[in-house]
């Protein structure tokens, strides 16, 4: 949250213990090279990890964040909109948007046949940028933090975003994941995507990062079609927070949501 106050949620009527913030990647839960089509059995694996972890205890106050893979991005490549570049043409942006409410609803279907209390959040509607060089991301968090006080999970998800002075641009759903972790004052962060971790350039798994430069010439984009910068944008995001923030594949949900480490933790 852009120079904000963390949103507490004592008045929404629950717990206000920090919650966990977890981004289920693009490329973790869709095939990313074919349009719009899932990978099944990760989302099965994934929602089996989460509703899990809700029934243990372990991540009882959880906000859930997905990418776009195969939705999101094919659609918003097609229409040249990035997370830098806009569009004033509806059709583009609904497009966009309808992709990612496509997905969202898949996720949310899945999860709740695991018995988890999934609701949607879809950021076009809440969040603006100020445009400009340096302007931030808005994301209000009320709907958020009071979902959470009030038992649900919520899940929101890449998306387009009104961009002052550039019409729609996307927002990354790791944007929102430092916005949620900031703004909610979350515990821990993950994001859980197909690779186990940061690698370095031989390919090993980097056990922790704390600065950008010392990993730069490892990070590249996404192997993938991807708008909004793949793992180089997604350090470059998580170092920005207070809480530690790991990146893992889906070998490390499991872990992670126990409250143990996973892959690379970045912090
Ligand atoms: N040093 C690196 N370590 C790990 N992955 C890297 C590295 N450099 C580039 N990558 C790429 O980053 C990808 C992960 O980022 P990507 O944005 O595609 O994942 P995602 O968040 O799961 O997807 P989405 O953006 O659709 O949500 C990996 O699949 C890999 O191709
Ligand atoms: C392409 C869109 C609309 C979403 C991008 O979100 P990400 O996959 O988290 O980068």
């Amino acid at each position: 949250m852009t120079g904000g106050e963390a949103v507490s949620n004592d008045d929404a009527g629950g717990e206000s213990a920090p919650p966990v913030v977890l981004k289920l990647g693009g490329s973790l839960i869709t095939e990313k090279n074919e349009p719009e089509t899932l990978d099944e059995a990760a989302l099965h694996a994934a929602c089996d990890a989460v509703a899990g972890a809700l029934a243990a205890g372990t991540a009882d106050r959880l906000v859930v964040v997905h990418g776009g893979g195969s939705f999101g991005h094919h659609h918003a490549s097609e229409h040249g909109v990035s997370t830098t570049d806009g569009t004033r043409d509806a059709e583009a942006a609904a497009a966009i948007h309808g992709a990612m409410k496509r997905l969202n609803a898949h996720v949310l279907e899945r999860l709740r046949e695991h018995g988890v209390p999934a609701v949607p959040v879809h950021p076009l509607s809440l969040a603006a940028r100020a445009g400009g060089a340096d302007g931030g991301l808005d994301l209000p968090l009320g709907s958020t933090a009071t979902l959470l006080g009030e038992g649900f999970v919520p899940v929101l998800h890449g998306d387009g975003v009104a961009t002052a002075g550039d019409g729609v641009t996307v927002v990354s759903g790791d944007e929102l994941v430092v916005e949620l972790a900031s703004g909610l004052g979350a515990r821990r962060v993950g994001v859980c995507s197909t690779v186990p971790g940061v690698l370095d350039v031989d390919g090993d798994v980097i056990p922790a990062i704390d600065d950008f430069g010392s990993v730069a010439d490892a990070l590249g984009a996404s192997d993938a079609t991807d708008v909004s910068g793949g793992m180089a944008a997604k350090v470059r995001e998580l170092l920005a927070l207070d809480a530690p923030a790991y990146v893992f594949g889906a070998e490390g949900l499991v872990p992670f949501l126990r409250g143990e480490g996973a892959g690379t933790r970045i912090d």
